[in-house]
């Protein structure tokens, strides 16, 4: 039997626990608070930032929307941020990307305070990540680790096999498998003879933006799948990388689109939220 790896009832498990941490810190006079900038109209970035806001609102986070306009200036955006650094009340800050054509995202990205820089994009973050060090980790490989943790999985010796290098995914998925003592093999748009390299996965992780395209043939019988995509098929229909109909009964668990990794990035962004506010309360004292 393929165990469905539902990443919507693990996080709402996962937020149950943290609405209480929420709660205790309010009393200690820390309201958490995370600052979301959306530069432009990109409407999946909408959703994206929409769902984000619901879930800090139902936790009790301090949720800033802040909506610039596409015709915004890298100036005027590192001007805002700079102002989010300095504020003592703002926990973490989120710049959804990607941001329109002429603006510098790595510029943005090290504008933002290393400790308030809630996705883990920094490269101090990066490098504390890889060097098996405390830090914010990106939320999406965060929530799988710990959408495997909720599920009893250990990754210990297995080999697990990325399909992407991204900077928000495949590479800090990439580390923290390593760093829970996975044997790690990172695969890419130049990798040869793909199929056989994911057939080879105790774990698969695909996030390519292709839909559907991990299919049954690429994957060993019993497999963990996890399914990082977020695509539209032909037909207009929301998808993942992996063909889920014919990969799932192949595989020994899988994560569905939507409803799987999803889900769990967002729970992840809101776990460190309250990390990062947690050490206020200390600095209050
Ligand atoms: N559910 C969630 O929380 C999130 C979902 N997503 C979704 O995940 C997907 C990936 O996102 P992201 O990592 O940002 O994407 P990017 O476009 O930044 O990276 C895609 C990666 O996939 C590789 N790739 C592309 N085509 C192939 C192929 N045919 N075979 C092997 N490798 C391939 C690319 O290789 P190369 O480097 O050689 O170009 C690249 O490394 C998207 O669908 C996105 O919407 C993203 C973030 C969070
Ligand atoms: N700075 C930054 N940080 C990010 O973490 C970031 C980003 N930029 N840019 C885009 C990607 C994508 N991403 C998703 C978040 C939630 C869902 C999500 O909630 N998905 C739901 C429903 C989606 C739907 O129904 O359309 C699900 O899979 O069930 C998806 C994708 C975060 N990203």
């Amino acid at each position: 039997m393929t165990t469905v790896l539902d990443g919507k009832k693990t996080a709402d498990a996962l937020m149950t626990d943290l609405k209480n941490t929420v709660t205790t810190l309010k009393a200690q006079g820390v309201t958490p608070a995370l600052a979301v900038i959306l530069v432009g109209d990109d409407p999946a970035s909408a959703i994206y930032v929409r769902n984000k806001h619901r879930r800090a609102e139902s936790l009790g986070i301090r949720s800033l929307q802040i909506q610039l306009p596409k015709t915004t200036t890298q100036a005027e955006l590192l001007g805002r941020i700079a102002d989010l650094n300095a504020d003592s009340a703002i926990d973490g800050i989120l710049v959804q990307l990607p941001l329109p054509a002429g603006i510098d995202e790595q510029a943005v990205i090290q504008s933002i305070s290393p400790e308030k820089d809630v996705d883990g994009f920094h490269p101090i973050n990066v490098g504390r990540l890889w060097t098996n060090l405390p830090g914010v980790v990106a939320s999406t490989p965060y929530g799988i680790m710990a959408l495997l943790a909720y599920y009893q999985i250990d990754v210990s010796g297995m080999n697990a096999v990325i399909v992407g290098r991204s900077n928000i995914v495949g590479r800090p998925m990439a580390a923290l498998l390593l760093n829970h003592d996975a044997t790690v093999t990172m695969t890419h748009s130049r990798t040869k003879a793909l199929a056989e390299k994911t057939r080879a996965a105790d774990l698969l992780v695909v996030a390519t933006g292709r839909p559907e395209m991990i299919t049954a043939d690429m994957v060993k019988p019993g497999a963990i799948v996890i399914d990082v995509g977020m695509d539209r098929n032909a037909a207009g229909k929301l998808v993942g990388d992996v063909d889920y109909a014919g990969v799932a009964p192949v595989a020994g668990a899988i994560t569905p689109v939507p409803g799987g990794v999803g889900p769990m990035t967002i729970a992840s962004l809101m776990i460190q939220t309250v990390a990062i506010a947690k050490r206020r309360v200390h600095e209050q004292q």
